[in-house]
């Protein structure tokens, strides 16, 4: 096989994969690429970069295949993309993936196109799922088509300096001499954005746990949390420790974070990731469910909360486009999941604490709702206003909306809250 041959082969295996398997895409491309460790930085990028740029053309291309009577497999998408994007000559398709004579067909009748038509409906242009649409559409009204656009580009690549281990300045620096061109991220006081993707291997801080790879919306989440030295923290969904990266080196090392998730491995991840960050004042805590009785053992415990609550991730399909296509559970399932987490964490906060509530969604379900209703069933607690807590960054009203048309952040949203004293 050729090399041309093999990274196309490569790419239909991977698209084929995350389709067949139901897994994320960023799951399936680690998996292949720990079992290719020989593979050029090269290759992986144009692998990688189409693959990605497949899955955000994936209702375009289905709606050609549906057009023409085909099945909407991976194998048809991707001969779809390679005449419609790549704009390959059949004969040279025919070569490189040896297809069988009734792809042939199709790649006739797809010949001359371009991947959009004057006919698609605007849901699917935008590669807007109908699960989401009048979600979104409520949410943005007019800035509909802007916004959807804007999840259709790839995302910046953003780091954060782990100021226990190193300066942004010195970071920079590094980045410079390594020639890979840098700017401070115009929010986050920690963050770095990249000027363009790059092998992680080309950036030893990495390694050294003197920078993470965090969006600045999540940084800027973290943020929120205003997480003092000495101060006792939970991370109620910590995943794999992310936000309690940044929290732990906001508290410089000083006071205690829980780490709470029910998922262990993503936990076992967030401990390694502690240790290279050098840090020593987290511990992980497996749940076995929102209502663990652990939490009511610490009921009142914590001087901050943060809820990083599971979603649908909307505010993310820029960086993780396969999940626009997996409604798994249903939104429904997730708003109850979110009132119950957000329910019993908030047992946690002690009077005068503050209670952090954060999403990677833009639909107001799994935001503005979940906080209007929780505060209308909890009187103990009240909103305080962005203005109040981060008079400098993004003023969208009380709470933090950050969307990547308008911030260039993954989009996230958050609300802080506080127990007022009895
Ligand atoms: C948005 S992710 C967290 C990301 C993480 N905070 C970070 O910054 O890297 C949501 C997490 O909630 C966890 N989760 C799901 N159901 C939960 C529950 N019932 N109680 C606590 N955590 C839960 C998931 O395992 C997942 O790790």
């Amino acid at each position: 096989m050729t090399p041309a041959a093999a990274r196309l082969q490569a790419i239909l295996d991977l698209f084929t994969a995350t389709e067949a398997e139901r897994r994320p895409v960023d799951a399936v491309t680690s998996a292949w690429l720990r079992g290719r460790r020989d593979i050029g930085d090269e290759d992986r990028g144009t692998i990688l970069d189409t693959l990605y740029d497949l899955l955000r053309h994936r209702a375009r291309l289905t709606w050609w295949l549906e057009k023409f009577g085909r099945e909407a497999n991976a194998r048809n998408q991707f001969l779809a993309w390679l005449v419609l994007a790549e704009r390959r000559p059949a004969e040279e398709i025919k070569r490189l993936l040896g297809e069988e004579p009734q792809d042939g067909s199709l790649l006739n009748k797809l010949h001359g196109h371009t991947i959009e038509h004057p006919e698609m409906p605007e849901a699917v242009l935008l590669e807007c799922p109908a699960w989401a649409e009048p979600s979104l559409r409520a949410r943005f009204g007019d800035r509909f088509a802007p916004e959807m656009n804007a999840l259709l580009t790839p995302p910046p690549f953003d780091l954060r300096v782990n100021p226990i281990k190193a300066t942004r300045e010195g970071a920079l620096k590094q980045l410079a001499k390594l020639g890979l061109p840098a700017e401070p991220t115009p929010l986050a006081p920690h963050g770095i954005r990249l000027a363009e993707k790059f092998a992680l291997s080309r950036l030893p801080a990495l390694k050294t746990g003197e920078v993470e790879i965090q969006d600045e919306g999540s940084q800027l989440v973290a943020q929120l949390v205003d997480a003092q030295p000495g101060d006792r923290v939970v991370d109620f969904c910590a995943g794999a420790g992310g936000k309690t990266l940044a929290m732990a080196a906001q508290m410089n090392n000083k006071g205690r974070i829980i780490a709470c998730d029910v998922n262990e491995g993503r936990l076992k991840r967030c401990s390694e990731r502690v240790r290279n960050a050098g840090m020593h004042n987290v511990e992980t805590k497996l749940l076995g469910s929102e209502s663990d009785k652990w939490v009511k053992r610490k009921k009142l415990g914590f001087d901050r909360v943060l809820i990083d609550a599971p979603c649908s991730g909307t505010g993310t399909w820029r960086r993780n486009p396969d999940t626009r296509w997996r409604d798994e559970g249903g939104l429904e399932h997730l708003t109850a999941l979110q009132s119950r987490i957000l329910a019993s964490a908030a047992r946690l906060v002690k009077e005068g604490g503050r209670l952090v509530y954060a999403t990677c969604s833009m639909l107001p379900e799994e935001n503005e709702a979940q906080v209007e209703a929780f505060l209308k069933a909890f009187p103990a607690f009240k909103l305080v206003p962005l203005a109040e807590v981060a008079p400098d960054l993004p003023q969208t009203g009380d709470y933090l909306s950050l969307t990547p048309a308008q911030h260039d952040t993954d989009g996230f949203f958050a609300a802080v809250m506080t127990r007022t004293p009895a």
